[in-house]
């Protein structure tokens, strides 16, 4: 079957947009993955917590292809994770730290990596790239800044640059690890408007996050995660005090501890 690149309608019937079946991964003798198995269905905002260790970005590599499972199964739209990179279906929003700022790319560059698994080795744009990066960039509004080195935004603004990426990519599916580390309030809160419009378009968006507060403002869905699933649910039945305290190990919500 091949991977659409369109987004799919909401509430559609056809196969989940994710569909993460029984997946163990091992990096040597770390169990970072343990039979973990869920579902999203198109148009849900999914938020990923867990303690640190507790799989979210293995969870995340895993759906990108990017680690292979010792058991079970990924499927992108019906597809695997190596067909779907193919196609742009799945777009990823990296952490900070894992991007060097200081690479002399333009915002507009970094959007238009999103192109190049369509362009071919010589990798040359055409006018549909350019056409589908202006589109991007005028989504998460940073049009006016389309010729700024990417290091010389915000930390909000960057996190948008990147979602700009995923979306003239194609994707049906975006993956953010950690979107509100280092980002002010009201970046916090366009982030948040951005990728709620984006699901109620079709598109799938998970968000590994520890800023519990802000989750039932942005998830329709939430999964504790500590190598396996341990609830799934609304944002209100999983961040219940004992499942909190079962995965953290402390009374998170109501202290202002730091997680
Ligand atoms: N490349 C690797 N080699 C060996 N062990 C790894 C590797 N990557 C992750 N691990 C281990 O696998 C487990 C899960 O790591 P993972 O990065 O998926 O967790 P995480 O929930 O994303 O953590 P964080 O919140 O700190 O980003 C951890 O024990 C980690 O030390």
């Amino acid at each position: 079957m091949s991977v659409k690149t369109g987004v799919p309608p909401i509430g559609g019937t056809t196969a989940p947009a994710l569909r993460v079946d029984g997946v163990t991964v091992r990096y040597g003798d770390v169990l970072a993955l343990d039979r973990a198995s869920l579902e999203v269905a198109p148009g849900r905002v999914c938020g990923i917590i867990g303690v640190n260790g507790s799989g979210k970005s293995t969870l995340f590599k895993a759906v990108m292809g990017l680690v292979h499972p010792d058991a079970g199964s990924v499927l992108i739209a019906g597809d695997t994770p190596a067909a779907a990179r193919r196609a742009g279906a799945v777009g990823y929003v990296p952490q900070s730290e894992a991007v060097d700022w200081d690479f002399p790319l333009s915002v507009r560059d970094v959007v238009m990596t999103g192109r190049y698994g369509r362009m071919g080795f010589t990798r040359r744009p055409k006018a549909a790239d350019r056409e589908a990066v202006e589109r991007a960039l005028a989504r998460v509004e940073l049009s006016d800044y389309a010729d700024r080195q990417i290091g010389r935004l915000s930390g909000g603004q960057r996190k948008r640059a990147f979602v700009a990426r995923g979306l003239a990519q194609g994707a049906t599916v975006l993956l953010l690890d950690e979107p509100f580390a280092g980002v002010d309030k009201r970046s916090e809160a366009t982030i948040t408007r951005l990728l709620r419009e984006l699901a109620a378009e079709g598109r799938t968006i998970l968000v590994s996050t520890h800023d519990l507060h802000a989750l039932p403002g942005l998830a329709d869905e939430a999964i504790l995660l500590m190598r396996r699933v341990l609830v799934h649910g609304a944002p209100s039945e999983v961040l219940t005090p004992e499942h909190l305290s079962l995965a953290f190990g402390l009374d998170v919500l109501s202290g202002g501890e730091d997680e």
